[in-house]
């Protein structure tokens, strides 16, 4: 089903965290000059200030939006949360 994309990237992400490699996204996972966390968070706020930006003219809108999820998921999968506790918490939700 086309919702495993976002099971199967989260799985590459926890790679990327565990095993690193010369990827950027190994790279924002990985301290720096600056540390891990903050990198992935100012992206976090960048992607978020572009998904406005998209609404607002109207254009690039899923294009931002993926890079917004993204992000997140990085910041998820850097501070070790399990896609299942976020999937979880949707389903809460709908009760
Ligand atoms: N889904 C993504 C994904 N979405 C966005 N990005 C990167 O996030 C960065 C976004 O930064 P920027 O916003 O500056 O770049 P931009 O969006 O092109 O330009 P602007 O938004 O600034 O206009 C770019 O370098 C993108 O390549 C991603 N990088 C990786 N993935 C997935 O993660 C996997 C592992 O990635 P690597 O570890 O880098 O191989 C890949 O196989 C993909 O499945």
């Amino acid at each position: 089903m086309k919702e495993e994309i976002i099971r199967e990237v989260y799985r590459v992400l926890e790679d990327r965290r565990d095993n690193p490699v010369d990827s950027y996204t190994s790279h924002l996972m990985q301290d720096s000059d600056k540390r891990a966390e903050d990198k992935i968070l100012e992206k976090v706020g960048e992607e978020a200030a572009e998904v406005i930006i998209a609404s607002k003219n109207d254009e690039n809108l899923v294009y931002e939006a993926v890079d917004l999820f993204f992000h997140t998921m990085v910041l998820m999968v850097y501070k070790g949360v399990e896609l299942d506790e976020i999937l979880d918490e949707f389903k809460r939700r709908r009760s």
